[in-house]
């Protein structure tokens, strides 16, 4: 062997002998550590005999007391769960070491895209659906609020069903540019019988294979495994549901006369599309699917969060007179708010109900589960590769050290709000920014963070404005003209959403009658 090459050897298997080495110690470390803390493991039960079937953030909360720990491991079904407790935990684990816990069940059920095709449909909504691109997104809001105010001035005891069709239109004006005018227009019919398929509350075997996802690998036959029926009969809905529309773009465009959609806009980067009108390319089914994920991901979640919001409004009067005393102020009874109105900075008050609804009774409490894709190690634990890995919202957004010390279980505004010594304009407040934002722990985190969250937050402002804006909202009146007060109670879910409940929607006056009914003619779409 001449000199140089004898040398590029010795490097060689020197590198080699190191990296053995660091391997075999650092296995051997993770080996050695314990894994986090957490309830008694039976033999071959593991822990599947603790776990609730409802409302188990209380019980990971508890747990998190009793082992005096943020981060506890479960072992459900034959795998491994890692639940974390706290904002450091979720922030250190998903956010900072994101490259390697976002891994996704490839689950039947889910609400969203899982498996080898997220990395493409998260390019797709990072090109064609960007945050500073609200062009595609809140002119469209602004005209599926008018029509919500409108239906809602014509049938208020229906708001339920009115706000579902809003946020329905909505995603198929975004998706595809396809106007919903009808309940029934067959698009919301179907998309409606999907999403039925996948509601949590009436399924509670779908939520806990939602959020462990081992679950589903327990056979057809087995006691409890309806959910699986159910996924099946989601496969054939969801594709029903999301390939008509689809089409229809598909078919536009080649006539020359598609709107300005999210399916248009990547249809139009499509660089080996199938000629055939009634065929799609692979490209062209990854575009299909993800279009579809927007309903899934944004319809009911933004439902939720009104729903909530319209709770909060009925049993905290004051609060809503307060955010319509400072929506009379800075938008005027001359016109509806607009998006320009809704920075925190013009409207704190009423981002502090926003925010106060997001941490009060979290949309999605436990989030959603990320995988970890390698052996890791943290706070002197060993975090097994492919954990399931989830966040406690709900323990968060309840912690007295983050959210205190106003009572963390109350509904309470204020907490988000510093006072302000802008007298000239009328400012009482401004939103403390010191205080954890909580649409950072909302719309999940690292690689997976949800792609809509610009839209859902821009939508539910704007819907949140306009209903206080136009409307009083009050409690339903029984048969003496005595106020019926809802009660709090909710739903345990993956989508955590109140019990049905009845209110009174009435205009604040004429004047805001003729407001909507001018918007409307303005934005050119009657009812
Ligand atoms: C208030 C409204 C919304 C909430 C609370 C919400 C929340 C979430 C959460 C928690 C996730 C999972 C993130 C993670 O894994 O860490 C997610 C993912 C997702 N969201 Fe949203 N979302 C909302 C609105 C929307 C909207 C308007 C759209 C689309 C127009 C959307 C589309 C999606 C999609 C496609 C995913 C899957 C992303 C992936 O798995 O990579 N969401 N959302």
């Amino acid at each position: 062997m001449d000199e140089p090459s004898s040398i590029a050897y010795l490097i060689l298997m020197s590198t080699f002998a190191y990296l053995v080495f660091w391997y075999t110690r650092t296995r051997g470390l993770q080996q050695t550590l314990p894994l986090p803390p957490g309830p008694k493991k039976l033999p071959f039960l593991g822990n599947n005999l603790d776990m609730p079937s409802s409302f188990q953030w209380n019980t990971f909360s508890r747990w998190a007391e009793q082992f005096n720990s943020d981060i506890l491991h479960l072992r459900i079904a034959g795998g491994d769960y890692i639940i974390l407790n706290s904002h450091k935990a979720v922030t250190d684990l998903l956010d900072k070491r994101s490259g390697i816990y976002s891994g996704s069940w490839d689950c039947d059920i889910l609400v969203l895209p899982y498996g080898e095709d997220l990395k493409a449909h998260r390019k797709l909504f990072q090109q064609q659906f960007h945050p500073n691109d609200t062009a595609l997104h809140q002119p469209h809001e602004k005209k599926a609020t008018v029509v919500f105010l409108n239906n809602l001035l014509d049938t208020p005891d229906d708001w339920l069903a009115h706000m579902k069709h809003m946020a329905g239109a909505l995603i198929f004006q975004i998706a595809y540019g396809i106007h919903i005018k009808h309940k029934d227009d067959p698009n919301i019919v179907a998309a409606e019988k999907m999403m039925a398929v996948l509601s949590a509350a009436g399924i509670p075997g779908a939520f806990l294979v939602d959020v462990f996802p081992i679950l589903k690998y327990v056979p057809y036959w087995f006691p409890g495994a309806s959910f699986k029926r159910k996924a099946r009969e989601w496969n054939g809905i969801q594709s029903a549901t999301v390939t008509p529309p689809f089409m229809e773009v598909k078919q536009a465009m080649a006539n020359g006369n598609a709107e300005d959609c999210f399916s248009l806009r990547c249809l139009r980067n499509v660089k080996n599309p199938d000629p055939r009108p009634d065929r799609l390319s692979s490209e062209e089914e990854i575009i299909k699917e993800t279009a579809g994920t927007m309903y899934e991901g944004g319809a009911d979640t933004g439902i939720t969060a009104l729903r909530t919001f319209l709770l909060a409004m009925i049993r905290f009067p004051h609060v809503q007179r307060q955010a319509q005393e400072e929506l009379d102020r800075v938008v005027g009874k001359d016109r509806l708010p607009d998006h320009e109105d809704l920075d925190k900075d013009t409207l704190p008050y009423l981002r502090a109900v926003i925010y106060e609804c997001l941490r009060w009774q979290p949309i999605l409490p436990l989030a959603f589960p990320h995988l970890v894709d390698v052996d890791d190690t943290y706070k002197g634990y060993h975090i097994p590769k492919g954990s399931t890995v989830i966040s406690n919202l709900w323990a968060i957004f309840h912690d007295e050290k983050i959210y205190g010390p106003i009572d963390v279980h109350t509904f309470e505004p204020k907490r988000w709000l510093l006072k302000t010594s802008d007298v000239e304009r009328g400012e009482k407040w401004k939103i403390n920014t010191n205080m954890l934002d909580p649409t950072t722990l909302t719309f999940g985190f690292g690689r997976r963070v949800c792609p809509g969250k610009h839209m859902g937050l821009s939508s539910l402002l704007i819907n949140a404005a306009s209903l206080l804006h136009s409307f009083d909202i009050t409690p339903p009146l029984d048969e003496f003209g005595e106020p019926v007060m809802p009660k709090i109670e909710y739903i345990s879910g993956m989508l955590y959403h109140p019990v049905a409940f009845e209110c009174c929607i009435k205009p604040r006056s004429e004047g805001h009658v003729a407001l909507v009914k001018q918007a409307l003619l303005e934005l050119g779409v009657g009812p």
